[in-house]
């Protein structure tokens, strides 16, 4: 099947099925047109790619083997470049023409920077949207774009989608403010924990959106990224986390935003790949 804005790329190497079959279907999007500080994030979708050609498809974990999984690859979106609404646009048909012909399907973005998730939660209109960030993203306008990637939770919260988000170490007085004023939760890096996830994500309506602005992990997994902030996540503490909401909350969609790098092998991608199998893995872990 062809898409109006995908093209091919680099494909993970494991058999994969097409769009109208697969469980999880995976969609790039090489976009940093308003990235304010290390660009590269338009090289995450083909940099996880790559990176997962180091993984082993079996996750001992889970004793699942991800390569048995109706997994697709449907390419990245043409970007429309330094647009990030116009690009967005594109990412919400693409993921409304995917559900028009595999309503089961779970969209898996790849990014590319966080503005872009806006398309997907926009097509998939989720209850609840989930998001591991080390900022709030709940600007009302940044660098004179109100879809600047700092924007994006805001955006999203617009559309009376629930939000709860953790790992937070960064953002204004205004975005506090106005996280209070929604009603919006959030934990900071220095006081996650498993049960502060659980008690803000229980009472959460479903489907719910999981986004992970990759940089909400501890700079030293992810040197490679937008908008670079020390203080983060240790890795298997959002691993855990995501294995709880698989197992308790209907998906909508998945992404794994903001991985730059200027080559292969970056440890940023490395870890993006890494968590990319282990949500695979434990999505193909679940109870049907
Ligand atoms: N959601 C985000 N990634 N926010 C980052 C916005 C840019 C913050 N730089 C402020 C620099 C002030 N000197
Ligand atoms: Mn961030
Ligand atoms: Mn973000």
């Amino acid at each position: 099947m062809d898409f109006l804005y995908t093209y091919e790329t680099l494909k993970l190497e494991f058999p994969l099925v097409g769009p109208e079959e697969a469980k999880f279907v995976i969609l790039g999007v090489p976009f940093d047109g308003t990235t304010s500080f290390k660009p590269g994030a338009r090289f995450g979708p083909t940099l996880i790619r790559h990176a997962t050609l180091n993984l082993e498809s079996y996750i001992l974990d889970y004793d699942v083997d991800i390569a048995e999984l109706p997994i697709a690859d449907i390419g990245d979106v043409a970007v429309v470049a330094g647009d990030p609404r116009k690009t967005a646009d594109r990412v919400r048909e693409t993921v409304e023409e995917l559900k028009r012909v595999n309503p089961g399907a779970i969209p898996i973005l790849l990014g590319g920077e966080h503005s872009q998730t806006l398309g997907a939660v926009e097509a998939l209109k989720p209850a609840s949207y989930v998001v591991f960030d080390a900022h709030l993203d709940l600007r009302e306008s940044y660098e004179d774009n109100p879809y600047n990637h700092a924007c994006v939770a805001r955006r999203i919260g617009e559309l009376g989608v629930r939000e709860a988000m953790f790992g937070i170490r960064s953002g204004t007085r205004e975005e506090v403010e106005y996280a209070e004023r929604e009603g919006i939760a959030w934990v900071h890096a220095r006081d996650y924990d498993f049960d502060a996830f659980v008690e803000l994500v229980k009472p959460l309506p479903e489907p719910v959106y999981l986004s992970v602005d990759i940089d909400a992990f501890d700079l030293s997994l992810v040197p490679s990224t937008g908008t670079p902030e020390a203080g983060g996540l240790k890795f298997w503490d959002v691993v855990e986390a995501v294995e709880w909401l698989v197992e308790n909350k209907r998906i909508a969609g998945f992404d794994i935003m903001e991985v730059a790098g200027s080559g292969l092998g970056d440890v940023t991608a490395l870890t993006a790949a890494k968590l990319l199998f282990h949500f695979i893995g434990a999505m193909g872990k679940r109870r049907p």
